[in-house]
């Protein structure tokens, strides 16, 4: 198992700060253990990746991360406070956002109006907050279009976007809530080669703003260009962590890529 401590080389100035932390993370679902026994940590300015063959856990640990199933076991701390009982929909008042697998835009509303739902699931609908909605969300939500990128499409409906498109749509929703931590479930799923490489520049461009990221997906070597440091699970059980090209190598990760998916982790 690759070493469990050690940072890349050389961080940035306010980088590296433990952010989010999850302890012996487990979900078991009767006797399936989705996730058993995971310890992860998002550092301020950091994209940790989770990779691992389909069935390790991946999903179900965004799940535990963001509050969408329970616990079986373990703790979860923001900023080293307790958040293993906060409600899913107080998750993105406390700083964190979460794209899912499949496209989850609304179909009636534009872009625009997608976007904007991120700025108000962050800001909340207190009587106290009503007025900072209206004073904040026009900037948040600009802020979010032009960092994506999505600026000619507002008018649209989520039914004229290409694929590939609608998930960048996802990306800017969540980044409207102007979240400290962004977990995203396989945001290239789907997408060409050249949507692919947009997405993780957009990315990277995102890290190197200061936005703490958790990315699951399968493109190893997307990962490998896009991360910080990878987690690699298999059967629930994290099974290396560390820089990623060191846990694309490591032996067991390789074991469990060639069993399940017939390819070396580490081919590009
Ligand atoms: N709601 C559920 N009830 C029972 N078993 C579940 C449930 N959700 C997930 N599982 C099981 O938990 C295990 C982990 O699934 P999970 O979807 O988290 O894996 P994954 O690594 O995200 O897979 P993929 O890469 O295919 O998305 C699998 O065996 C899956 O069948």
């Amino acid at each position: 198992m690759t070493a469990l401590s050690g940072r890349p080389a050389g961080p940035a100035p306010g980088t590296g700060a433990a952010v989010l932390q999850g302890s012996d993370v487990a979900v078991h679902y009767g006797g399936i253990r989705a996730v058993d026994g995971v310890d992860l940590t998002l550092e301020t300015g950091r994209i940790l990746g989770v990779l691992g063959p389909n069935g390790s856990g991946k999903s179900t640990l965004l799940a535990a991360l963001t509050r969408l199933v329970p616990l079986t076991r373990g703790r979860l701390t923001l900023d080293g406070e307790d958040y293993g009982r906060t409600p899913p929909s107080r998750l993105a008042h406390r700083g964190i956002a979460r794209t899912f697998q499949t496209v989850r835009l609304l179909p009636d509303l534009t872009v625009l109006g997608n976007i904007q739902l991120g700025a108000d699931l962050r800001l909340g609908r207190g009587a106290r907050l009503r007025e900072l909605v209206r004073r904040t969300v026009p900037e948040a939500v600009q802020e979010a279009v032009e960092r994506t990128g999505v600026g000619d499409l507002l008018d649209l409906r989520p039914g004229e976007l290409s694929y590939g498109t609608a998930r960048r749509v996802e990306i800017a929703r969540a980044l409207a809530g102007r979240p400290r931590v962004l977990m995203l479930d396989e945001p290239t799923a789907g997408m060409n080669q050249p949507e692919r490489l947009e997405v993780a520049g957009l990315l990277r461009r995102l890290r190197d703003e200061g936005l703490t990221q958790l990315l699951v997906e399968h493109d190893v070597s997307m990962m490998v260009d896009t991360c910080d440091r990878l987690l690699a699970m298999n059967q629930g059980r994290p099974i290396a962590e560390g820089p990623p090209r060191d846990v694309v190598r490591d032996a067991a990760v390789q074991e469990a890529y060639l069993g399940k998916r017939g390819h070396r982790a580490g081919d590009r």
